[in-house]
């Protein structure tokens, strides 16, 4: 995909439900499905975008060169790929859901911790309605 080279995108990204993963399989198995997220977003996006933990159960990927219509496809297909996964863990084989917040800025006109508050918003709306889904704020 050809990157937009004036933009920035942002994504806040949380596993749906995760206490319930923890209070159902144990926190070894919780963290086990932490581990595969954190392989599967590595092998979806590109070596200048940059990945980390964000609190518990929350992932941050900051995604230079990467427009509005690029951070959707990006998310939608992150969404896609960790819903069809089956989460091996030694505990039992199981399957969750993430939703996703995203936000852009243009020229670097945001600071990131504006990004951050804008994604943060728009990840709650996904939150709101039903897990599962992306929303770009
Ligand atoms: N196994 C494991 N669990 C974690 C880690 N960090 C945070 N958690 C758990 O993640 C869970 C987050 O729960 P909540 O914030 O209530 O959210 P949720 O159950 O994911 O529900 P929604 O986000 O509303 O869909 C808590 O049970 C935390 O203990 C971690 O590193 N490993």
């Amino acid at each position: 995909m050809k990157r937009d080279k004036s933009s920035l995108s942002l994504i806040l990204m949380d596993i749906d439900h995760f206490k319930k993963v923890n209070d159902t399989y144990g926190h070894p198995c919780g963290d086990c499905v932490i581990t595969q997220i954190s392989e599967t977003i590595e092998n979806s996006l590109r070596s200048e975008d940059v990945i980390a933990r964000w609190g518990g159960e929350e992932f941050i990927i900051l995604l230079p060169n990467t427009d509005s219509t690029q951070v959707v496809i990006l998310a939608e297909r992150l969404r896609l790929t960790i819903k069809n996964q089956k989460f091996v863990c030694s505990e039992a084989d199981l399957k969750v859901t993430v939703t996703l917040g995203l936000t852009t800025t243009n020229q670097h006109a945001l600071s990131l911790d504006d990004l951050v508050e804008k994604a943060d918003q728009a990840l709650y709306i996904g939150k709101e309605n039903g897990r599962d889904q992306y929303v770009i704020n």
